[in-house]
């Protein structure tokens, strides 16, 4: 039997009207998945506020309601709990509901505006390779042990994170990796949790139609690194301007990885093509098959919360140099005739396309076409946009702009935006697609021997969402049927 009284240790309560000795059932913050004797946390959100629907999960049968302003009218033998932040007391009721299962776990968060996705999965893939038993909770999927299961959010809402820690737990997981987003933090989806370490990857202009301004954003990061507890450590690219910044309030154990400054784990870029990056990690060679100066960085991360984690070196460089790349980061096939390179990347801020397009001409050898196709999302960030269209068009030698997931907006409208970014001289580099299967043929068919193709933003990705519908859509596996039957 749960009792309410339990689920609220640590809550600070501001007001009770009613009896916490009160058995319940589950918890939930949506009125429509309320049931007999269940609890009712009213979160004011983004759209609609929580507090609207607390007569609606009433009549419903809440036993008891957690919410920041006490209704007009209660109903008796129903409890109610005044508390200053419901999203706050949410993330403590749901830990201590499922019996705190973060203290039970190695839990590690990766932060950051790009390379949470790379990092966490590679971390992943890293353990289970050195025979340990893992969890991840990415954008991509939710691995318990074999179990496979759809992610909804890159950091999902704190009752969500707290069921599946629970389930690892119960099956015996040693380590989980998760990604840590601005969201999840300053939604309170991550507080609660004990994190055993915090990786900060970099920060750049991202979410800024959520996040009132770059200052907001950045310390929203931050936060996660001042809430890691003492015998935490926390690993910051200190090569990244804002990686100090994390460390400033922080209790944990500083480390720093870099590969200009100084800093804790340090590498050196020895090699840098198609085939794979060669590195020098303190005084280790290594060879990855992972593509691109970030990368670099990706892997020092990993080696260095390893280390931090007590990995023998040798068996960690071993692992190290067996990894694969992750779906839609830097994935790419070769048309075997042609020898065409198509590359789907989930690069869809401006800085992450910038690093994508900078990685592949710093490999390329300048004679052949670089051909981007790309578009931008509807509903988000549209200062994005115009940023978007003037690097592809600078950085690349042809650009088709296309749909990226228009959602309620008109995908011609996002195109003419990411357009009025091309400087004139660029012009005539440029065409525009509306049809991304499209784009991607006339892509294809623009392809010369040796040339290159990048197809940026949807990454993993398998749907397109037009009008709040998704339609089945996969870059890669569209890419590659195209370039298997090419025919020139
Ligand atoms: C903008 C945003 O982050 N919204 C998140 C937020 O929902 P919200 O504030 O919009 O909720 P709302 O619809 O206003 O409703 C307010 C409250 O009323 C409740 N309600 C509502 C209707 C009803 O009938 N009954 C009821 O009780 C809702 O359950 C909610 O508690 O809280 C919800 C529960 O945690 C999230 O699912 C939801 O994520 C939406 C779906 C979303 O798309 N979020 C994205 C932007 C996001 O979080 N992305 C980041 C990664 C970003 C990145 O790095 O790319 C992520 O971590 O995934
Ligand atoms: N360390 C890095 N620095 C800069 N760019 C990176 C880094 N790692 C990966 N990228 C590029 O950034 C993009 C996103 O990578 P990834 O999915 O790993 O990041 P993320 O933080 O999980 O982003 P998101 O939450 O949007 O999925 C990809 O295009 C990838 O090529």
């Amino acid at each position: 039997m749960i009792v309410l009284k339990d689920i609220l240790y640590k809550v600070t309560l501001e007001k009770v009207v009613g009896n916490t000795a009160t058995a319940i059932r589950e918890l939930h913050f949506d009125s429509r998945k309320i049931g007999l004797d269940d609890v009712f946390v009213a979160i004011k959100g983004t759209i609609s506020d929580g507090h609207e629907y607390i007569k609606k999960a009433v009549d419903q049968g809440a036993i008891a309601i957690i919410c920041e302003v006490l209704p007009e009218q209660m109903v008796n033998g129903v409890t109610y709990v005044e508390v200053a932040d419901s999203q706050q007391a949410l993330a403590i009721m749901a830990a201590n509901y499922y019996e705190n299962p973060s203290e039970e776990i190695m839990l590690i968060g990766a932060t950051g505006t790009n390379g949470k996705t790379t990092i966490t999965t590679l971390l992943y893939n890293l353990f289970l390779g050195l025979g340990y038993t893992c969890g991840l909770l990415s954008t991509v999927k939710v691995m318990i042990g074999a179990k496979e299961y759809k992610a909804t959010h890159t950091t999902p809402d704190s009752l969500t994170i707290n069921k599946y820690l629970r389930a690892m737990v119960d099956a015996g997981i040693e380590y989980c990796f998760m990604e840590v987003s601005s969201h999840g933090i300053a939604q309170k989806r991550t507080e609660a949790l004990r994190f055993d370490g915090g990786i900060f990857t970099n920060l750049s202009h991202d979410h800024l139609d959520y996040h009132k301004d770059f200052a907001e954003y950045r310390n929203v990061k931050k936060q996660f690194f001042d809430d890691l507890p003492k015998n935490a450590f926390s690993l910051v690219n200190i090569d990244d301007k804002n990686g100090a910044f994390m460390l400033q309030n922080t209790n944990s154990k500083k480390y720093t990885y870099a590969l200009k400054s100084i800093a804790d784990y340090k590498a050196h870029v020895l090699e840098n093509h198609f085939g794979g990056l060669l590195l020098k990690i303190e005084s280790h060679e290594l060879w990855v098959k992972l593509i691109g100066n970030f990368n670099a960085y990706n892997v020092l991360a990993i080696y260095a919360s390893a280390k931090l984690l007590d990995v023998d070196t040798i068996e960690l460089l071993q692992q190290l140099s067996t990894l694969e790349s992750v779906s839609g980061r830097f994935q790419y096939t070769v048309s075997r005739e042609q020898k065409i390179t198509a590359i789907v990347d989930y690069a869809h801020t401006p800085d992450a396309l910038k690093n994508v397009l900078e990685t592949i001409n710093a490999i390329r050898t300048g004679n052949e076409e670089l051909i981007t196709v790309v578009g931008c999302g509807g509903d988000r960030d549209a200062t994005k946009r115009p940023k978007m269209g003037n690097i592809a068009s600078q950085l690349s030698t042809k650009v088709i702009f296309t749909s990226d997931n228009p959602r309620t907006e008109n995908p011609d409208t996002i195109i003419e935006e990411i357009e009025s970014g091309v400087s004139p001289e660029n012009f005539k580099k440029m065409l525009s697609i509306t049809d991304r299967k499209q784009a991607i043929k006339t892509a294809c068919q623009m392809a010369m021997e040796n040339d290159i193709i990048l197809i940026a933003g949807k990454g993993h990705e398998t749907y397109q969402e037009i009008n709040g519908e998704r339609f089945d859509f996969d870059d890669f596996k569209i890419v590659t049927n195209l370039l298997t039957n090419l025919k020139k």
